[in-house]
């Protein structure tokens, strides 16, 4: 399902701060060389990541889910001059290509990119965490929220994306849902249930999950 007029998305991304040379040429190499470039946040979620971080002037954020890099750069513009991206990704294979986004970027030095299974490397991380962007695989969104949660610093926020699902999440009665589905419904009102967050589902793109830590 196409969550929002095509020619609205085109009007609020025309409203929305240019990206820059090095975020276009990302976006063109991801479509060019690698697989489902969808996953990418692109332009507008992009910007708004980006404008959360720098209102927000973390020292830590967790990303789960790098892939080429794209959000990881939006995010680690806004870091405070000592703060640190640790970005996280299982696919070894786009590993040169984003080193060399993240050495274009400037900010290598701020971001520890580290590969291998988020669920096996999360609980070895110190918090805590001022961001955390859970943009993995969908099954186990409730899982990253639980082994992050404690490690999130109060008034530091979590974002998880993909929680609309492309639409999938209205679910009519007796209809089959599937695995990947049922978890984000799982996950969404997980969010929704703990006393410990105050959160907002912001229907932009494909629905992002902004919750803060009380
Ligand atoms: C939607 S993409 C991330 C997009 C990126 N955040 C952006 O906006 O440009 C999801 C990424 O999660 C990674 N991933 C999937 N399962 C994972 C796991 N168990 N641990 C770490 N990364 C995982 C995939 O390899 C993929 O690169």
């Amino acid at each position: 399902m196409e969550l929002f007029d095509p020619a609205l998305l085109a009007y609020c991304e025309s409203h929305t701060s240019t990206e820059d040379a090095l975020l276009k040429k990302i976006v063109r190499e991801t479509q060019a060389k690698v697989l489902m470039p969808r996953m990418l946040s692109g332009h507008l979620q992009g910007k708004m990541l980006e404008l959360f971080s720098k209102m927000l002037r973390p020292k830590t954020i967790l990303e789960i889910g790098t892939y080429t890099g794209y959000s990881g750069i939006c995010l680690a513009r806004g870091l405070r001059h000592d703060g640190k991206l640790i970005t996280l990704d299982i696919n070894d294979e786009l590993e040169t290509m984003v080193r060399g986004f993240f050495d274009e970027s400037g900010l290598a030095s701020q971001i520890d990119y580290l590969l291998g299974n988020a669920r096996e490397i999360i609980p070895a991380l110190d918090g805590p965490f001022d961001m955390v962007f859970i943009d993995a695989d969908k099954f186990y969104y409730s899982d990253y929220f639980d082994l992050v949660i404690d490690k999130v610093a109060p008034g530091g926020i979590i974002l998880a994306d993909n929680v609309l699902w492309s639409g999938k999440i209205l679910v009519e009665e007796g209809q089959k849902i599937d695995k990947d589905t049922r978890a984000l419904l799982d996950f969404n009102q997980k969010v929704q249930n703990d006393p410990r967050v105050e959160n907002v589902l912001l229907p932009i793109r494909d629905g992002v999950l902004m919750a803060r830590k009380l």
